[in-house]
């Protein structure tokens, strides 16, 4: 098992339209875009021919958010993606059409000892100017804001070692079948004013295919100093065999020293901060990461 600070949401996936007529457009989207999700459902619920396949007008912007490139659902007849991606499909699972599958977390607070804690906000205080924004072009900017650390070595294997501690334990109360673990990814995120991470799940790429839990530790200064920023976790339902997501959603508070654990298909988003100061130390502070299954 390892750490391994990763930057492959930040990757764009390309993606060529394939659409009536011979047009063929070429857009460049993250891994995690609900646009890219709704392409990639709209060309299922083709094949599998789903009376309910809602239609849609989708936009999308192109040369640099300079034009939109519309055009209905129906006239979408295949995809190209680069690298290649699949909607994540169910096994051995035969809900009713429309049943709502009650997505499920597990929170435990006081995850660090006072004194840990405490060297962690030094830390962090001390090592601001490393920290570098989670968004690398002006499209990025809508859906996702926040900074982000990528190397902290200390921090990271305290956290690691301790969630790999507890595992079997959050496995079996999220009520999962155990499965061989081959690593455990983090990094530290902070989310000031402003910032938020629109709806999204952690596993939807090729890349990050094998992530099986999110996890997110909370942290902030004493008194806190920012609003907002809960995580909201959806609920799920089945369309087609394919997981998608439904408009229940279960409400996390980011609770300082408190880690949240939850399945990475879970569709979720993270809701403005309001942090008045505006002060890097009054932010929102995650050690966050995904645990992966070996690769079968
Ligand atoms: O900060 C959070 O509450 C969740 C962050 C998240 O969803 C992610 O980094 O993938
Ligand atoms: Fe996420």
């Amino acid at each position: 098992m390892s750490t391994n600070s990763q930057q492959i949401e930040n990757k764009k996936v390309k993606v060529q339209l394939l659409l009536a007529g011979g047009h063929q457009y070429t857009v460049y989207l993250n891994p995690d875009d609900p646009v890219l999700h709704s392409l990639l459902t709209t060309i299922v619920a083709r094949a599998y021919k789903q009376e309910s396949a809602s239609h849609c007008l989708f936009q999308i912007p192109i040369y640099e958010g300079h034009s939109a490139l519309s055009f209905a659902s129906e006239n979408l007849v295949g995809l190209v993606t680069e690298p290649p991606l699949w909607i994540q499909q169910t096994e051995n699972i035969q809900p009713v059409a429309n049943d709502i599958l009650n997505s499920s977390y597990v929170q435990i607070d006081n995850f660090l000892s006072p004194n840990e804690h405490e060297r962690l906000i030094k830390y962090v205080l001390a090592n601001k100017s490393n920290f570098v924004s989670t968004s690398t072009s002006t499209n990025d900017q809508n859906y996702r804001r926040s900074m982000v650390l990528y190397s902290f070595p200390d921090f990271a294997e305290l956290i690691v070692n301790k969630i790999q501690n507890i595992m079997p334990d959050i496995i079996s109360k999220l009520g999962m079948s155990p499965f061989p673990i081959s690593q455990i990814e983090s990094q530290l995120t902070s989310h000031n004013d402003g910032n938020f991470y629109k709806i999204h799940n952690d596993n939807g790429s090729s890349d990050t295919a094998t992530r099986e839990l999110t996890y997110v530790y909370y942290f902030n200064r004493e008194p806190k100093r920012f609003s907002g920023g809960e995580l909201l976790i959806y609920d799920s339902k089945v369309e087609n065999n394919f997981y998608v997501k439904a408009e229940s959603f279960k409400t996390v508070e980011p609770r300082n020293n408190s880690v949240v654990f939850f399945l990475s298909r879970y569709m979720h988003e993270v809701l403005p901060v309001n942090c008045p100061s505006k002060a890097f130390a009054d932010s929102r502070f995650t050690i966050n990461g995904w645990v992966r299954r070996e690769a079968s």
